[in-house]
């Protein structure tokens, strides 16, 4: 699999969010940060404005979902018209059931972990998903400094990965930009999410360009970049 640059439209203006999704066309994805001001203490969109969105862009939605009762919510952002759906291990009661359902409903299902949320526990359940998210910064904002203490948890992550010869991407997301995207794939990331790193900029299309270049050149190096 190709690197995969998926930029954050929250840290794009929610007035035009259409022409904001034109304007990163060549992105991979389209990540879409969900929140209830309850799971983070940030309040931001829900299933309507998702089922807007996907009607307005080709490129598909990457929903993050950073609330409470992800169990109940999850398999209604596929009805909405999400292709890979994550919920957080905090917030959801039965991942199993939750990742069956939302890949029962034709979507990629995904689990994000907080910083502080260690892997281990969740090696068994790995191959009931197609995506894992490590959090390189505390959910609920954009424009925060990466947590490079996150490294190791990036590098066990993609040993597990390669020890149950899985297909499972590996996201980050949180303070991902030209500074730092290298050392996230170095460590074994392979879907990069990337808010005022894209939107910031003057031009995010270009953004999203050279976030694709450093990291591919990275990973075409890195120790665990097989099968790329
Ligand atoms: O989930 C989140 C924040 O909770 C992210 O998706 C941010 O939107 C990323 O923004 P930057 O750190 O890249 O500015």
């Amino acid at each position: 699999m190709a690197v995969q640059i998926n930029p954050s439209i929250l840290s794009a203006d929610f007035s035009r969010l259409a022409e904001e999704a034109k304007a990163v066309e060549g992105a991979d994805w389209l990540h879409v940060d969900v929140m209830d001001n309850h799971f983070v203490p940030n309040l931001t969109l829900g299933v309507p404005i998702v089922e807007s969105l996907s009607r307005a862009t080709d490129i598909p939605l990457d929903c993050h979902l950073m609330i409470e009762d992800a169990d109940r919510w999850a398999p209604q952002y596929v009805e909405a018209g999400a292709r890979s759906v994550t919920f957080h291990a905090e917030a959801c009661a039965a991942p199993v059931r939750t990742a069956r359902e939302i890949r029962a409903k034709g979507a990629r299902a995904s689990m994000a972990l907080k910083p502080a949320t260690p892997i281990e526990p969740y090696e068994d359940l790995l191959p009931e998903l197609d995506m894992l998210l490590i959090m390189t910064v505390e959910p609920g904002f954009g424009g925060q400094a990466f947590l490079d203490i996150m490294l190791p948890k990036i590098r066990r992550t993609r040993e597990l990965i390669s020890k149950h010869g899985l297909e499972l991407w590996l996201q980050v997301d949180g303070g991902v930009s030209a500074s730092t995207i290298e050392r996230c794939a170095e460590a074994g990331a392979d879907v990069f999410v990337a808010g005022s790193a894209v939107y910031g900029t003057d031009d995010p299309a270009a953004a999203v360009r050279m976030l694709r270049n450093q990291a591919t050149e990275t990973t075409a190096t890195a120790g665990w970049a097989c099968g790329h």
